[in-house]
């Protein structure tokens, strides 16, 4: 299978992605809807030959299968031994879904709607601080706890009516500093979100913010709430149970926005937005499940990557929403896709047989254009583009910005596939004047190869149940990759060992330990610190 791919790849090489455009309707082919989106791969050198090649990987994989298991609650986080059931947190009107027997809905309804009711006392000022209503939330969480609520609460700004949000990740004090530093104590509630509860970092900076609000607050654990897995931690930390949101461990962290980590963005928009988001997911995990492969999002967003990264072998892929509020879209993302399929290993523990996990990096449209967009459009290496934009903005008054941006997204991915040829390069310079050999070199400088592949997400608009989609057709893209390279997306032993080294170096920065059986760099970047001013 691999090797036929890699023959089309090859083929591919030689051919203008321009000229498949000359058979037929090539857009309306290479390119599938759902609930209003619209996915076209058609600027992609993809032709019918590769495309039932690719489905046939994707059958052959045992996609469907895997996907069944996944839904059904079969443990198929191996490594960890873990169901992996994001979808029961958006599972609103489905039905059972059974870990190790036991139907686990009742429990994710009970926790939503234990959500609900805090989010509405809150907003309402049933649940006030000790100076007053709530008037700003501070999420205290990384990685999965943080970005995906960080991520969301901007993407849904104009859907934000609740108390202003907040969010702290690194453990450089200056984030929780600057964040606090402009906060009331009295009006504020802090979440600490972590699956754990033992991430250094979230509990460092809870630490930080439950003294800054014993400065001013006399009971300070009144304005706390907790979102984990590990109830026994947050008992410990003398979080009360009124306020702690838990969830099970077939929740990954990079999935969990759906859940009580979700809790901030609850709070942002409201129950009635939040429920909206979690139908949003919902549909794009029925569609996942029920269409045909040829006309299955999540399931083309994958054979796309598959045949961009392992076959044609491009290193990266840009994801360029045409959105401002995307602004943390290509960081989720990138936890999202790189802590999942960035593995070497099979399930089995095998090397796998194809490279696995391209770098995935990006920038909202328009500003990457007048900043990386010259690599992409000239330098050696291609990138593929993963454009995303929305027919319709909020701001009816700025309807010609909208429309302007579309443009550019639009033109973007016209100029990715037309290039412009030297010759054209060559009238262009011949217009200006220039003759000879000055004409020859200006021209080269302004050529455009062209044959620069992109997909383009179109959507109605960004409405919390769009967002909810997107997301989820994401999550669905990475676990069809990880199923096609056979390995286990759901685990992330890549983290820890710098974890361990950390906890290890601390003594040493501190001068409590040599740096015996250090390295040399390490050893002399410790003295450095030392010598330098570190407390
Ligand atoms: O939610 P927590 O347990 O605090 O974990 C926060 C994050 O840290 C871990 O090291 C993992 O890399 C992430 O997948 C996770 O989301």
């Amino acid at each position: 299978m691999w090797d036929d791919l890699k023959r089309r790849g090859a083929a591919a090489e030689g051919r203008e992605i321009l000229s498949l455009f000359e058979e037929g309707d090539r857009a309306a082919s290479f390119s599938a809807t759902f609930g209003g989106m619209l996915f076209d791969y058609s600027k992609t050198n993809i032709d019918d030959g590769t495309m039932a090649a690719l489905l046939r990987l994707a059958e052959e994989a045992g996609v469907a299968d895997r996907r069944a298991a996944m839904m059904s609650g079969e443990k198929i986080n191996e490594t960890e031994g873990r169901a992996v059931l994001h979808t029961a947190l958006r599972n609103l009107d489905g039905g059972p879904v059974r870990v190790d027997g036991r139907d686990v809905m009742p429990e994710v309804r009970a926790t939503l709607d234990r959500m609900e009711d805090f989010a509405r006392a809150l907003r309402s000022g049933g649940f006030a601080g000790q100076g007053g209503p709530i008037t700003d939330v501070v999420n205290i969480g990384i990685g999965g706890s943080d970005l995906g609520p960080v991520m969301a609460v901007q993407a849904l700004g104009p859907y934000c009516d609740g108390p202003r949000c907040h969010f702290v990740s690194n453990v450089d004090g200056a984030h929780v500093h600057d964040v606090l530093e402009r906060l009331d104590p009295t009006t504020t509630l802090v979440i600490v979100a972590s699956k754990t509860f033992t991430t250094i970092e979230t509990m460092t900076n809870a630490e930080t913010a439950r003294a800054w609000m014993a400065d001013r607050v006399r009971d300070p654990g009144a304005q706390f709430a907790a979102l984990s897995s590990n109830r026994d931690a947050t008992a410990a930390w003398g979080i009360d149970e009124s306020r702690v949101f838990g969830f099970e461990d077939w929740v990954g962290g990079r999935y969990s926005v759906w859940g009580p980590i979700g809790l901030s963005l609850m709070l942002a928009v409201g129950p009635e937005d939040f429920r909206a988001f979690l139908r949003g997911g919902q549909a794009m995990d029925r569609h996942f499940r029920e269409a045909a492969f040829a006309g299955n999002l999540p399931v083309l967003l994958a054979l796309v990557g598959i045949w961009h990264n392992q076959v044609l072998g491009y290193p990266t892929r840009a994801v360029l929403p045409y959105e401002q509020r995307l602004l943390r879209l290509p960081a989720y993302l990138q936890q999202l896709e790189m802590e999942s399929n960035g593995k070497s290993v099979a399930m089995d523990g095998t090397p796998l047989e194809t490279p696995a996990g391209p770098v995935v990096w990006g920038e909202p449209g328009t500003n990457g254009q007048h900043a990386f967009y010259q690599l992409i459009h000239q330098g050696t290496q291609v990138v593929p583009c993963e454009f995303l934009v929305g027919a319709e903005g909020h701001e009816p008054a700025l309807a010609h910005q909208h429309r302007l941006l579309v443009a550019n997204c639009l033109a973007q991915s016209e100029a990715l596939l037309r290039g412009r040829p030297l010759g054209q390069a060559r009238v262009l310079m011949a217009e200006k004047g220039l003759e000879g050999d000055e004409l020859e070199r200006q021209a080269r400088h302004r050529v455009f190869p062209g044959n620069r592949p992109s997909t383009t997400l179109a959507y109605p608009k960004l409405t919390p149940e769009v967002l909810g989609m997107i997301v989820a057709l994401y999550e669905h893209r990475v676990f069809v990759e990880g199923v096609i390279l056979g390995i286990n997306s759901y685990d992330q032993w890549g983290v820890e060992l710098g974890k361990e080294l950390a906890l290890a170096l601390d003594p040493v920065l501190q001068g409590q330990k040599d740096t015996a059986g250090k390295d040399g760099s390490t050893a002399a970047l410790v003295a450095y610190m030392r010598d330098h001013g570190l407390g």
